[in-house]
């Protein structure tokens, strides 16, 4: 892309150069000056012809500094239009897909594209007219001079070329990584109130060390390969410094004065090396940097954060070749798992206690990283679990917690109205009342979470049996509220499966996906589940799932030993809640 963008801009290029010419003659008259002012001048007796070319020199370098001051001139000319170019193909792409944030962050990149590849285009032209200059001063001090000062600095500049490729890989990691780390903090510091709710610690300190242990991976390699650049500075810049001293009497002896020897010792200091040191520093740091910038730009792509993916488009949840396991020995809960649900789907999620839907749910939600495969959301999204969580403080703070900004009154009470929170809203006296979590049910807890959900700007809704505690009617209500979202909806019953669109049926060796009615058919494992075909035997349920015959022990878990809730590996039915025929009464 960079090369198309010269080309483009060949002519202003042209300009760029020709100024950089007079910056070229400057750094040739200042060690040819002081060479001839010595050897011609002072050496010589002849002081008036010193002074005269050390004024020469002064000249030149008024006039190299005009010839820089048009200079920037031509590096503006040239980087301002790639940068409306930029603008213009970021602007359209953000327009077209309506997606705000992205175009923020893609014109921000460009900002910081224009600003690297200034500076770029500076210490290249630099280099080059800089080097230039200088060696054509060496060669006409004294050709001998050029062998000693230019191999070794062509040998260095070799050595620099051949680490920029993996010193681009590493910034690249490097920059990935601490992006990485950026986001994983964000989140952190977005959700301490909920970290020290749920005494996640242990888990957000894993993960955020997870990311810090990566970028310090990251920066130590980075570190390496910026040895190997000093390395090449060394070579190429101080190198021949050290030959012009060793090789001086043979130098001497074969031609060059002292005034020469003067004069590619200033070549030498005064321009080639800072002018390497300045395109090292500059080709290595930023170039990476640009590139980097650059790719994203063009492949329209923020890095996404690891883990869960936002992207806007036509379908919200992207699973694919989705691998969790809860440790690195652990057998995998989520195994090779591909699934997309459009947008505006209602999913539920069925299986026996145990077997990965929570599990599911929190990979969706972005609480679980995947070991392997990726998971792309549309958009925000949000996560009730079966145990609600409402803290001591006003019920409108409650329900606004999920919301960026707090919801105005109508808003909060509609969306407690559409969850059937209406009667406790009032019963509480209104959203100003003073929430006490203890004094409430479970279900009551439930339906505040609901609400909060429900007026939270989030397209993606994930119910993990957040509905439990309340009736089936309850239920069926609260479901109903989230018409028009995409809602993933872990089934505690039998009516969560009917009302949903489609059903995914976890039952451990693999996943199948269909209607309810298309599961009925075709599953005699899911009729079990539901429990609609009664005559059916038990399932020999194998690992990585086992169901103790202790029905109604609780929801604990001991290695893979799943004690099942209410009937054996059983959702719960229920009576007819008058949605779409009815399963066999409770
Ligand atoms: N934090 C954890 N550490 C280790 N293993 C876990 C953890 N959480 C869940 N598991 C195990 O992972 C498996 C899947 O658990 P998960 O809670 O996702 O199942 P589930 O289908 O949602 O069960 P239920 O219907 O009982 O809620 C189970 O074997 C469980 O014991």
């Amino acid at each position: 892309m960079l090369i198309a963008l010269l080309r483009r801009h060949k002519r202003v290029l042209l300009r760029l150069a020709g100024w950089s010419l007079l910056e070229s003659a400057q750094t040739f008259l200042l060690g040819f000056a002081l060479a001839r002012a010595l050897d011609d001048g002072f050496l010589a007796g002849r002081a008036a012809t010193g002074l005269g070319w050390l004024a020469a020199a002064a000249v030149a370098v008024f006039a190299g500094a005009w010839g820089t001051r048009r200079v920037y001139g031509a590096v503006a000319a040239f980087v301002e239009p790639v940068r409306d170019e930029l603008v213009r193909a970021v602007v359209t792409r953000g327009l077209r897909e309506a997606d705000d944030a992205a175009l923020s962050r893609l014109t921000q990149q460009v900002e910081l594209a224009r600003d690297t590849l200034a500076g770029l285009v500076l210490v290249a032209r630099t280099f080059v007219f800089t080097a230039a200059g200088a060696l054509f001063g060496l060669f006409a001090l004294a050709p001998v001079l050029l062998p000693v000062i230019g191999c070794p600095l062509l040998v260095g500049l070799a050595l620099f070329a051949a680490t920029l490729g993996p010193l681009a890989r590493r910034q690249e990691d490097f920059l990935a990584a601490d992006e990485r780390l950026a986001a994983e903090l964000g989140l952190l510091a977005g959700g301490l109130r909920d970290i020290e709710a749920s005494g996640a610690h242990d888990r957000a300190a894993a993960s955020a060390g997870e990311r810090i242990d990566d970028e310090y991976r990251a920066a130590r390699s980075l570190a390496y390969w910026g040895v190997a650049r000093t390395f090449a500075v060394g070579i190429g810049g101080r190198l021949p410094l050290v030959l012009l001293l060793v090789t001086a009497p043979w130098l001497l002896r074969h031609g060059v004065t002292a005034g020469g020897l003067a004069g590619a010792l200033a070549y030498l200091t005064q321009s080639l090396l800072p002018a390497l040191q300045a395109l090292v520093q500059g080709l290595g740091t930023s170039g990476a940097r640009l590139t980097v910038v650059l790719r994203r730009l063009t492949a329209g792509e923020g890095e996404p954060p690891a883990g869960v993916r936002h992207e806007s488009g036509a379908w919200p949840v992207r699973l694919r070749g989705l691998v969790f396991a809860y440790g690195p020995g652990a057998a995998p809960v989520v195994d090779r798992l591909d699934l997309t649900v459009p947008a505006g789907e209602r999913l539920a999620v069925a299986g026996p206690s145990g077997i990965g839907k929570s599990t599911l749910l929190g990979l969706i939600a972005g609480v679980l990283r995947p070991d392997a495969g990726e998971v792309t959301t549309g958009c925000e999204r949000v996560l009730v679990p079966q145990e609600a969580y409402v803290f001591t403080a006003t019920l409108r703070e409650n329900l606004g917690y999920f919301s960026p900004q707090l919801p105005c009154d109508e808003a909060l009470s509609g969306s407690a109205e559409a969850v059937g929170a209406g009667p406790l809203l009032e019963r509480l006296g209104g959203l100003d009342a003073v929430l006490d979590p203890a004094a409430l049910s479970a279900a009551e807890r439930q339906l505040v979470a609901l609400a909060r959900a429900h007026v939270a700007p989030a397209p993606l809704v994930l119910l993990d049996e957040a509905t439990c505690h309340l009736d089936p009617a309850a239920e069926a209500r609260a479901e109903r509220a989230f018409a028009g979202r995409t809602l993933v909806v872990v089934a505690h019953r039998t009516g969560s499966a009917r009302r949903a669109d489609r059903v995914l049926l976890m039952d451990g060796a693999r996943a199948e996906l269909g209607t309810h009615e298309e599961l009925l058919a075709r599953s005699a494992f899911y009729r079990d589940l539901t429990g609609a075909d009664p005559s059916h035997p038990p399932l020999p349920l194998g690992d990585p799932y086992r169901v103790d015959p202790v029905a109604g022990a609780g929801l604990a878990s001991d290695g893979g030993h799943v004690v099942a809730h209410g009937a054996v590996g059983k959702m719960e039915p229920e009576r007819d809640v008058g949605d779409r025929g009815s399963f066999r009464g409770e």
